[in-house]
């Protein structure tokens, strides 16, 4: 069972640091600013704004049917009205307690190795997965951007675009006029008319650029991209990492996970390093790009 369970999105008006002098980190939000961080992330100009808190973070999977018992609704029904668990449910505890705070400003990778939950970890930023146990404290409602975004494939990329400008909550005159911006964006018609070719004739690739022009278009106070940057070619990469810069000036806090150090280097100033579940490194981003590299040889 779990022991608490909350997600809490706190408006501008209901800033955490106006409430809490500390933010679960140990991190004061009084402190003077040119004072030395006690872990060492770069300094950001102007007041400490934190944006997302996450403190003591746990999520857990469960996989329901897991196991060689094949069960039937008779059974299913029995442990309904009996209340007992079914002996099929296996778990997997993808987030093991971790803690940080994030601020206005700031580009944050986070990296490690495949399965370390570094999804997981956005996706229950994002609200997507509910807290097994620990916080979430968010300022606004985080944009994910990733293999989630909700584009439809039976639809053409320039129905796309106007949907997804839509759904982020851009007015039909503001989709309008950035319109011709996404697509020049995502480099979509370098090669020929594609925007007018429905979603599901594109590769893989393609698809992940036009989600992140269409997701880029827009301000974001928090904005998460789950390996966006990995898909495009070198250039669709440049306009990326320019945009990703751009966001974070306009005040808003950038998250990227990626498998690229490259990436990482070019965009984040600080880095959070996942490994089995657990938040192993937190600090300036070639410190801990250097130490992970250094583990994985
Ligand atoms: N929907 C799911 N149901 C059950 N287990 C899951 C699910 N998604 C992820 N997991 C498990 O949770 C753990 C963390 O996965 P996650 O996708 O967050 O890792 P990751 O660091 O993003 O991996 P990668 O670098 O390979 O993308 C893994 O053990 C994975 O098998």
């Amino acid at each position: 069972m779990a022991e608490e369970s909350a997600r809490t999105s706190a408006g501008p008006s209901a800033g955490a640091a106006d409430e809490a002098p500390r933010v679960p980190d140990g991190t004061s939000l009084e402190s003077p600013l040119d004072a030395a961080r006690p872990d060492g992330i770069p300094r950001i100009e102007g007041p400490l704004v934190p944006t997302v808190i996450v403190d003591g973070l746990h999520v857990v999977y469960k996989i329901y049917g897991a196991g060689t018992g094949r069960g039937n609704a008779t059974a299913a029904l029995h442990r309904l009205v009996s209340r007992k668990a079914s002996p099929n449910v296996h778990t997997v505890h993808a987030v093991k307690g971790v803690t940080f705070t994030a601020y206005r400003g700031q580009a944050i990778g986070i990296i490690g190795s495949n399965g370390s939950g570094k999804s997981t970890l956005l996706k229950a930023i994002a609200g997507l997965l509910p807290a097994d146990r620990g916080r979430v404290y968010t300022d606004g409602q985080p944009s994910l951007l990733g293999v989630n975004a909700a584009l439809m494939n039976d639809l053409t990329g320039e129905r796309n675009v106007i949907l997804g400008g839509l759904a982020m909550g851009m007015s039909q005159e503001e989709v309008r006029s950035r319109y011709q911006g996404i697509v020049d964006f995502s480099g979509i018609n370098e090669k020929g008319d594609f925007i007018s070719l429905p979603m599901r004739t594109y590769s893989s690739g393609m698809a992940a650029r036009l989600r992140f022009s269409i997701a880029a278009a827009k301000n974001h106070d928090v904005l998460m991209i789950d390996e966006a940057l990995a898909t495009g070619d070198r250039a669709f990469q440049k306009r990326s990492e320019d945009r990703i810069r751009e966001l974070r000036k306009e005040a808003g806090t950038v998250f990227l996970v990626s498998h690229n150090n490259k990436s990482i280097r070019d965009t984040c100033d600080r880095v959070l390093w996942l490994e089995k579940g657990e938040l192993l490194m937190d600090g300036p981003t070639e410190e801990v790009v250097a130490a992970y590299e250094e583990s994985s040889g």
